[in-house]
Order: C-alpha cells, then structure tokens, then sequence
C-alpha cells in the first residue's frame, strides 16, 4: 500500500478560488494574476472577489466595506480576554486564543449565511490582530477607527498613524497572503469544517498549522537569519557554515509546489526598496540580497528558490513590525483564504476528510497483567 507522506500530490478538493503553475511561477485569484491584483486592487476588493467570485463595482465595494467596518468593534469579553494574556506570550497563540473565544459552538453551516460571516469575521480580525500588537507593545486596547479603510484602520489602530507608502505597502502584504490553494494551514482549517465544526474553529485550526517554521513561521525564521549574518561581508562564510556544511536548511527557500521563483518573493523584494529604509534595514536588505544569490546559484537546480516569506518580513520591518508580528500578519490576510476555502468546500462538497494510514506496529500480542511485566 502506497502512503503519500505529507500528502504529496494528493489532491483535496476543487477550487475555483486560487489557482498555481509551480513551475512558471504563476499565481492568480479567481483568474486574476496576483501583479494585477497588488497593483490595481486593494485587501477588501480581493475580499469581495474570494467570497463573490467576482470583482465588485464602485458601489458593491463601498457595501462590502461598510458591513466590515460595522464590526471593526470587538465584543467587550474578547478584549479582555487579550489584556489577560502574558504579554511574553506569542502572537500567534493569541490569535488562536482569540479566535476560539468566538466560536459560539452552536453555528449551523448554511449556504445564505455563511457568506455573510466573511464581512463580520473580517472585521474582527481587524480587531483582534491589531490589538495583540498594542498588548504586546503594553499599550492599552482600543477598537479600530471605522472612519478608515482595512489597511489603514490597522495601521492607525496600532502605531497611531500610518503613511500613504506604509498603507499601500500593507495593503499589497494583505493582498500576497491572502490565499495559496491548499497548503498547511488551509488543509487544518479543512479537517475541522468536514467534521461540520464552526468557522471561528476552523480558523483556530489554521492557526495553530500556520504556527511552525516550516509553513509561516518561516518569515520570522528567515528574518532571524539575516540577524544572525549581521553583515553582508559574512553572508559566504555564513552560508557554507550553516547551511553547506552544517546542513541546515535556507529558511524562506523552497515550496511544496514552486520549483522555481515564487511570484510574491519578487513583489516583496520590489516593496522593500519603495519603502524607507533604515541603515539596519538597508544592510539586512543587502545580506538578503546576497544570501538569496548563494542560495539560488546551490539550490536552483534543484527547483529549490526563495519563497513569498523571504524578504516579507523585512517589508514588515518597515512598516514599523517588529519580528513577532510577521507570521501573525500573514495569518492577519490568511483568514480569509481559510475562510474562502471552508464555505466552498462544505458548500460544494462536504465530505468527511478521514484519511487511513498503514499499520506497521507488532502483530497480535498476549496481554501480560502488571504484575508479570518484567
Ligand atoms: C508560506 C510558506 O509556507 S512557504 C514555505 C516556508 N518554509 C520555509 O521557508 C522553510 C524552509 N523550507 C523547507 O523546509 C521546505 O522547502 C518546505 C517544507 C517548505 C517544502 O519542502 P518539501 O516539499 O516537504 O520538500 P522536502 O522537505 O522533502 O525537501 C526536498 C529536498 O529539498 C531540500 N530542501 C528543501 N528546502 C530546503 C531549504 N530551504 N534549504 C535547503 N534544502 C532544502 C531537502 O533537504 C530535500 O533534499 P534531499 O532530497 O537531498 O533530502
Ligand atoms: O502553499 C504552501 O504550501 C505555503 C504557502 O506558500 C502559503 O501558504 O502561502
């Protein structure tokens, strides 16, 4: 019996949502290619086209961000429930906190409503994301201004201000991340909808798969690289060390599906030029630089290239993030891929996901009482 370990290749369901050519280095949304979108639309336009199917117009848009806004206050018991939390804690693991504390338990799945959670799940989101960063920044929590749009409502909410360089920027970060097909994080958040669980579950699910360095917590991983390099004249000796002879793997490279350049990789590369830079944020740009030049000249021909997390967390950075931050703003956009995946897989075709694997313990055995064990 064959076993698919890490379900490679295995196909889980059908998709009109996100569609990847792995090897042309191709990604589109619902048809459109991810260039067009990040420089055409902004988070709550490619919101609409997920959860619609197609591009809203002028005023479908200004509706669709209306009923955002209209739940950009998070209920008071969630907002306590942040402030309770050590501060030492990680973000990611408030967020799933948060998130769980929403689940009523008792939501039924049905076609009519379902989409109209997405607005009001968005909205919390904005609510909750935002505010993990003022508890980790010991500020107190307050609910985003619905006066402004996603992108600067967070921007505002957490650092109290935010520029039209920083709002775009953050604008084309939520659009990168908003879905990617069925990877990780999506797959959990599928596992919990089969089994008819709530959306705000499902989205714990994801989090929890999103956590780990090998699917988001790669861009907090391959920030800490640069750090670690600390200057563009150790990138070669680093890499040999760690990497070449040391056998550890080039975090923010390689793709279950990409054999070749991620097409967010090159806008986050692109963004963290058009955004200010520090001398600190300038010289990690050019280790990543350099890194990304070794790494590709070692790994390319094995269809090994950087990933959209490479350079993410250094737009992140500033836009004023600090590393904590980076995967929780990933699962920040994620959301609402997880969410665009969930209502179309329990709509269209709701089936249990319960795969079997192959036995290979001991066959049957004598039970032994615990007093003759040896
Ligand atoms: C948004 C995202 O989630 S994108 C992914 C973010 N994750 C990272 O950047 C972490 C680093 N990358 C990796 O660990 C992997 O490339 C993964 C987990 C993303 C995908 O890997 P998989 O499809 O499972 O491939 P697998 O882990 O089997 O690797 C295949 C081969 O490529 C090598 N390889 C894969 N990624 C890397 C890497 N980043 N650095 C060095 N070698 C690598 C493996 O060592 C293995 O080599 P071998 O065949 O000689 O043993
Ligand atoms: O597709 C994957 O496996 C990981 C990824 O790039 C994403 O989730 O954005």
């Amino acid at each position: 019996m064959a076993v698919s370990l890490g379900l490679e290749d295995v196909f889980i369901k059908y998709t009109g949502l996100t569609f990847i050519d792995g090897n042309a280095g191709v990604l589109r949304y619902r048809g459109y290619d991810i260039n067009d979108l990040v420089q055409n639309t902004g988070f709550e336009e490619v919101c609409y086209l997920m959860t619609n199917g197609e591009l809203p117009n002028s005023q479908q848009l200004a509706e669709f961000k209306k009923s955002v806004k209209e739940h950009y206050k998070l209920p008071d018991h969630v907002m306590e429930l942040i402030s309770d939390l050590p501060r030492e804690a990680d973000t990611l693991t408030m967020m799933e906190t948060a998130f769980a504390s929403l689940s009523s338990g008792d939501y039924q799945w049905n076609k009519e409503n379902d989409r109209k959670q997405v607005p009001k799940i968005l909205g919390e989101n904005l609510g909750i994301i935002s505010n993990i960063y003022r508890h980790k920044m010991g500020m107190g929590l307050q609910n985003p201004d619905p006066k402004y749009d996603y992108a600067e409502a967070f921007l505002r909410n957490c650092f109290g201000n935010a520029d039209e360089k920083k709002i775009s920027a953050m604008n084309a970060a939520l659009v990168i991340y908003v879905d990617h097909e069925v990877p990780a994080s999506t797959t959990a958040a599928l596992v919990a909808s089969s089994t008819l669980s709530d959306m705000y579950s499902c989205i714990t699910a994801a989090t929890a798969a999103l956590k780990g360095p090998l699917h988001g917590g790669a861009a907090e991983a391959a920030y800490k690289q640069l750090l670690d390099i600390g200057n563009v004249d150790n990138v070669e000796n680093w890499f040999k060390t760690n990497i070449l002879d040391g056998k550890r793997r080039l975090m923010g490279f390689g793709h279950r599906v990409y054999r070749t350049y991620d097409p967010r990789m090159k806008i986050f590369k692109k963004l963290a030029t058009t955004l200010e830079q520090t001398d600190e944020q300038k010289k990690l740009f050019e280790i990543a630089v350099k890194l990304e030049e070794l790494g590709v000249k070692e790994f390319g021909g094995k269809g090994i290239y950087p990933n959209t997390d490479y350079y993410s967390g250094i737009v992140f950075n500033e836009i004023g993030f600090p590393i904590y931050m980076f995967t929780t703003l990933f699962g920040f956009s994620r959301v609402l891929g997880w969410l665009s995946h969930i209502t179309e897989y329990v709509e269209e075709e709701e089936r249990l996901i319960r795969p079997r694997a192959v036995y290979t313990g001991p066959d049957k055995r004598d039970f032994v009482k615990i007093q003759d064990r040896k």
